[in-house]
Parts: C-alpha cells; structure tokens; sequence
C-alpha cells in the first residue's frame, strides 16, 4: 500500500501502525465508530494522516447516513474530538462538511481531494525545509535529530520532517539520522526506524533521554521535527518531548526547525497557551510492550505532545514559506 491512508471500495484502509514493525498489515474500517476507535489507539496517527482520516470520516458518515444530515453532523463532531491537539483532524472534517449539501458523492470527492494534496504540500514544505537546513548547517553530509513520526506513516504519504530527510538523500547529503525513540509510545524506534530503515538511510535510535547529550557532543547538526498545531505566533505543539530537544538545541546552538503543512496552522489561536494537550491513559507509562513496570499503584502525568515556545525554533516551514 503506497499511502497510509486511503479510499478503497466504500471504507476507509489504513496501514496498522499499532503493528508496526514487527507486522505489515492493512486494516478496513467500514464505520465511523471503527475510524475513531483506529484514531484512538493511534492505529493511524499523525497530523496530516489525521486531517485525511477526519475527512474521510465524513464521507463514512454521509454515505451511511444519506439525507438524515443531523445524524453525518453527530458523527462529524465525534471524529472530530477523537483525539484534541492536531487541528489537522478538525480541519480534515470541516472541509469534508462544507459539501453535505452535495451529498455522498461531493463529500467523498473532498476527500479524495485532501488525499492528492497531501503528497504535494507535503514535499513542497520539505523541499523548502531542506533548502533552509542547508543554508543554516555547514558541516556536509549532515548529522540529523527528529523525534516521533513524521514520515509518510504520519501523512498519507511523503512526510514533513522525514521529508526533509528524503530530500537531502536523494543529493547524498545526509550522513546519519538520529531517531528519537519517542517514549512511551515509541512512535520513533518504532516508526520512524522502519522507515529510514525501507529507505536505505543510515540511522541509530536512541531513548529521548540522550538527545541534548548527542546534541551536547557535538554529534547532531540540526534538529528537524513536525507540529500538531502552530499558533498565529508560531508556538508549536508536537509530540511530548519537543520542547526539551529546542532547549538543547538552543542551549548549543544548533538550529531547529519545524515542517509543516499550512493545514496544520491554527490562526484562530495567538499562542502555544490556548493549545489542548491531550493527555492519555496512565497504563501507557505504566507499562512496557503490555506488562506493568511501575506499582499497581502509581499513577502517571502522560501528555502526548508539548508546546514548544517560538523564540525556541529557528523556522517554521510549511508550503507557502519560512513563518
Ligand atoms: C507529520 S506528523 C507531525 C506530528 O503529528 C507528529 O510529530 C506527532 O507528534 C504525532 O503524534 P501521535 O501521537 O503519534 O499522533
């Protein structure tokens, strides 16, 4: 399967990242309820996969609703408060709304249309992203650090950060990416490792608790990651774990970088402030690859993403530019 998420025969197929890496399998969810439940236990996870599920959502929704628009309306906010922080979700399922009044078909076109942009804005931003790491690093070939998934797993195809590491592949410029493992959901060792791994790129994994050490050593040139939600003033959330990567960074003075497609972009919200952190189950630090490390009785701060501070990043890149 070329995208991570697509249309296929009135359901929606996933790539089941829950299984990945050890087993490559698709997943057909046939109703709104099975999409949210995937979204849920990140079976299919990532901004801009996720601005694909919502829209795809809804065209679930009005093909098994036909006119009773209250009922694709119902289902439409569900999907959309599936998971908070990655407005791409909301964005996904308002674009696929504004075509109720066209029907079934209409809805599923919008879509389709958010899936063929998604491979385009995703490279241009890249594209974009590489050019201004080259401009800003100068050691060649380059030393790279990201953290979770931002490859084509997290799109539905291409990628924002891996993107960028694409791109610098194809010109033989990149020496080494370090893959942040990610915890607790290990979205990088699992992930991402996969994913440099199928394409050829010379990586090491390592746990988040490492990374200002490389950076420290001198180890890492640049620091390249995606985003949950930009506000108006370029405070990001992505991932926990984002905001400690782009203090190291600044602390060393390398540059960071964030990739982005401009659905991503929340303008409605001034600042990192007014972002909703999800914050997920306890057992998911708890445990480990499902048995319990910690007490019965321990109970856990999980946030799945933080919210990294402007002033912290270097640049944001999207399609249409540096912010
Ligand atoms: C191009 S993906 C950008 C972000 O969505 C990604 O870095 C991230 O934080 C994903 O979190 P996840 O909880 O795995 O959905």
């Amino acid at each position: 399967m070329r995208r991570t998420i697509d249309w296929n025969d009135g359901a929606v197929l996933i790539i089941d990242q829950c299984a990945l890496p050890v087993e490559y399998r698709t997943l057909r969810l046939r109703t709104v309820g099975e999409l949210i439940a995937a979204i849920q236990r990140l079976a299919v996870r990532g901004a801009p996969a996720l601005g694909a599920a919502g829209a795809l959502g809804v065209a679930l929704a009005a093909r098994a609703h036909g006119e009773d628009l209250d009922s694709v309306r119902r289902d439409a906010t569900a999907l959309a408060g599936a998971r908070p922080t990655a407005v791409n979700l909301s964005w996904g399922v308002e674009r696929a709304l504004g075509k109720l009044a066209g029907g079934p078909d209409a809805v599923l076109a919008e879509a389709r249309t958010i899936l063929d942009e998604d491979e385009r804005v995703n490279r241009a931003a890249s594209r974009l992203a590489a050019d201004e790491v080259l401009r800003r690093c100068e050691r060649r070939p380059l030393r790279l650090l990201t953290h979770c998934n931002a490859g084509r797993l997290a799109t539905v195809s291409w990628g924002t950060a891996l993107g960028v590491v694409w791109h610098l592949h194809e010109a033989g410029l990149v020496e080494q990416v370090f893959a942040d493992e990610t915890r607790p959901l290990l979205q990088g060792a699992r992930l991402t490792a996969w994913e440099l791994a199928e394409a050829g790129v010379p990586y090491r994994v390592l746990p988040d608790s490492a990374a200002a050490t490389a950076i420290a050593r001198g180890m890492v040139d640049c620091v390249v990651v995606g985003a949950d939600r930009i506000a108006a003033n370029s405070d990001t959330a992505n991932k926990i774990g984002t905001y400690p990567l782009a203090l190291a960074a600044a602390h060393h003075g390398i540059p960071f970088f964030v990739v982005a497609p401009e659905s991503t972009v929340d303008e409605s919200i001034p600042d990192g402030a007014a972002i909703v952190v999800e914050e997920r189950d306890s057992a998911e630090v708890t445990s480990f690859a499902g048995t319990r490390v910690a007490p019965e009785s321990a109970r856990a701060f999980n946030p799945a993403f933080d919210v990294t501070p402007a002033a912290l990043i270097t640049a944001v890149v999207t399609e249409k530019g540096v912010r």
